[in-house]
């Protein structure tokens, strides 16, 4: 509950957070950040929200039972876990992020008694609609606001010519209504859109086609999917840009170690990079190449990171990352680095706003389509704070300043917030941002995380 300050306990986030999330809840938490300080510190930010939900995806399509350390637990990923018990999945725990799941195998799913609620999980739903296209029961997929606007075209029309039929508004989103169809083509698909999202629902319908399924992509995206079916022993072909399997295998149950989220830590390197007087350590932090590009660009405007200790746990590349305060200069984000750090944008335009010069980022336009349209919603946050900062249709340009303190309206969408919440490290003036409960979704703990470091934040119960 708020205390009389208004101060928000993470106990109450952590029980609130994912109903209020799940049903466009309206906004009940504001973030309040004094300017100026630095970052320190050695911190471990919360497992990877991708390799979360594959987790549970795959651990329940196991014969047998798998366990899961480092889960995220964060709405989005629970959201996943909710869905697969729905569906008759015995899932232990999360127990300080430790899972026991008891795989039904690839055919052992159950009709759930209701829709599934997937509250603001684009990978959720896009990923479920690949893998629920070839059971032999119907099902319907349903989200919050923010996802019932996002296009589910992009999966629903290949899975249809692999004669999935799922029926979807005329607008072509949620609520998605599947009807299974257990005797699924397999599929050879071009994708027009460099999406993991898109190649994982895929990959995961031709678990259940007949045949070799393959997908190519326009150019590398996260290749979690890929990785974690190798390690429950499922064959999987990938060569250049394809990635190929055939229908009807068995996934062997296994561990999952999930590694600290690098779209989560983004906000810490950014926050380092541009607090004068900042030096941290985020410790065992996912380094897959295919994840990589913020670290890239952040080296590309005159970052200080440095990867040390760099292991291999449960088949993901893993690394400690220090950061240090450095001047920043602007650049042209190489467009081919855009999928390799397509959710750390919020927090590269904050690196942007505080650098000398201009900062030009094109080939961006799937920013427009996330939780928020992320082109316009940070840059009307950058403009609020006296920034110039141009939207373009695929991307945006960003003259650095100084920052002032403002209000800034975050949209519901997690990274915006807390891309904000770094901002003020280098603003003149508080900064408040509203809108704040979906950071719960990828990053539960972020406030008092970001506290230990040094951010003067605090999240307050929003007047209603
Ligand atoms: O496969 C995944 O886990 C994800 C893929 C990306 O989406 P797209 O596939 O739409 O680029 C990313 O933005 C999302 O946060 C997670
Ligand atoms: C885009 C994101 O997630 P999703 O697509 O799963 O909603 C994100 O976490 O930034």
């Amino acid at each position: 509950m708020p205390n009389r300050r208004g101060i928000i306990s993470s106990a109450y986030w952590s029980s609130k957070e994912s109903d209020l999330s799940a049903h466009g809840s309206p906004n009940t938490v504001k973030f309040h950040v004094s300017p100026g300080g630095a970052l320190q510190g050695k911190l471990r930010v919360p497992g990877d929200k991708s390799i979360s939900h594959r987790s549970i995806m795959l651990g329940s399509l196991a014969a047998g039972v798998s366990e899961v350390s480092g889960f995220l637990e964060g709405a989005d990923a629970l959201a996943t876990l909710a869905a697969f018990r729905a569906m008759g999945v015995e899932i232990e725990g999360p127990e300080q992020g430790r899972l026991r799941i008891h795989g039904v195998g690839l055919h052992g799913l159950q009709a759930p008694a209701a829709p599934l609620d997937l509250g603001n999980s684009g990978t959720s739903m896009r990923l479920l609609c690949g893998l629920l296209a070839g059971q032999t029961f119907d099902v319907e997929l349903v989200g919050d606001q923010s996802l019932s606007r996002r296009p589910m075209q992009r999966v629903t029309g290949p899975l249809a010519s692999m004669g999935a039929r799922i029926e979807a508004t005329d607008a072509g989103t949620a609520p998605l209504r599947i009807h299974g169809n257990p005797n699924l083509q397999s599929l050879a698909y071009r994708m027009p859109v460099a999406s993991a999202q898109v190649k994982s629902a895929i990959l995961l319908a031709g678990l259940y086609a007949r045949g070799q399924t393959c997908v190519t992509e326009p150019a590398p995206t996260r290749d979690h999917t890929e990785r974690m079916l190798r390690g429950f022993g499922y064959p999987i072909d990938v060569s250049g840009e394809t990635a190929c399997l055939e229908g009807g295998g068995c996934l062997q149950p296994t561990h999952v170690e999930v590694p600290a989220d690098i779209s989560s830590a983004a906000f810490f390197l950014v926050g380092a990079s541009i607090a004068e007087g900042s030096d941290i350590v985020l410790e065992h932090v996912g380094i897959n190449p295919t994840r990589t590009g913020i670290i890239d660009i952040l080296r590309l405007m005159g970052a200080s990171i440095e990867l040390s200790n760099q292991r291999e746990v449960g088949g993901e590349p893993v690394a400690d990352i220090r950061v240090v305060s450095q001047p920043l200069q602007g650049i042209e984000v190489p467009p081919e680095l855009v999928p390799l750090a397509i959710d750390e944008f919020p927090a590269i335009f904050i690196a942007a706003a505080c650098a000398e010069g201009e900062t030009v980022v094109t080939g961006a336009e799937e920013l427009r389509v996330k939780e928020s349209d992320r082109i316009s919603t940070m840059a009307d946050g950058l403009v609020a704070l006296g920034i110039d900062a141009r939207p373009q249709p695929d991307g945006i340009r960003i003259r650095g300043g100084q920052l002032t303190g403002g209000r800034i309206n975050s949209h519901g969408d997690h990274r915006i917030a807390m891309a904000f919440a770094m901002a003020a490290l280098r603003a003149n003036g508080a900064i408040t941002i509203d809108d704040c409960a979906n950071v719960n979704t990828s990053f539960p703990g972020f406030v008092e995380l970001a506290q230990t470091a040094g951010l003067q934040v605090a999240a307050e119960a929003a007047e209603e």
